[in-house]
């Protein structure tokens, strides 16, 4: 069975995509087209598969030059986003959206957009790099930072020091006129 398109969804920053993932299950099991790369439209060259404590928070986290395509294997996952790039025409809209493995779906960042990953009862998931990962130091907010403006579920997640550490979304801005002048590409399909 070829994966489809998802059924009505809250608007999210432009570029980003979700895009549901089937599952086929059989008698031994199921399986999950999990990346094609003709319907995302472009290539991964990296994979990374991340397993999370109950409770943990990763992010928020940008990237000028990297997409990431994110999968939920185990678990769930609460899904923040903001869209930092100043000439989108979705500039500042944020998302807080749940990611499960028993309903799959694939979400597609591109680069400056904000995310981050909660994680209520632990997890696994996967996620496709658009570009090979360097170590180099990480861009980002505080995941509680006011001007986001995110629900998060939590009060007290464990977040590891440098993440913060992160400064305010107003700094980023300052800091890192980059995202001011990433060119939004609309989706290709
Ligand atoms: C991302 C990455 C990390 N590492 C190492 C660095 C470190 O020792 C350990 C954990 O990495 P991190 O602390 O960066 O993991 P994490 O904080 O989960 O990083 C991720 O956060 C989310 C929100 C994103 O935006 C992702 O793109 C990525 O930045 O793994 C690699 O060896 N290869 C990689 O590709």
């Amino acid at each position: 069975m070829k994966a489809t398109e998802s059924a009505p969804r809250p608007r999210l920053p432009l570029g980003v995509r979700q895009l549901d993932l089937p599952i086929n299950r059989d008698l031994r099991g199921s399986l999950i087209e999990v990346f094609e790369q003709q319907r995302l439209g472009q290539p991964l060259l990296q994979w990374n598969a991340v397993f999370s404590q109950p409770g943990v928070l990763r992010g928020m986290h940008i990237h000028d030059d990297r997409s990431d395509y994110i999968v939920m294997l185990r678990g769930r996952m609460l899904l923040g986003l903001y869209d930092a790039r100043t000439r989108s025409p979705s500039y500042a809209q944020r998302n807080l959206i749940e990611l499960r493995a028993d309903a799959p779906s694939a979400v597609y960042i591109p680069p400056g957009v904000l995310h981050g990953f909660y994680f209520p009862e632990g997890g696994l998931h996967m996620y496709g790099l658009g570009e090979y990962w360097r170590p180099h130091a990480d861009i980002g907010c505080r995941w509680d930072d006011p001007e986001l403006a995110l629900a998060w579920p939590c009060q007290q997640p464990t977040v590891v020091p440098r993440d913060l550490e992160l400064g305010a979304l107003h700094d980023l801005h300052q800091r890192y006129p980059v995202f001011g002048s990433i060119e939004v590409a609309a989706p290709c399909c």
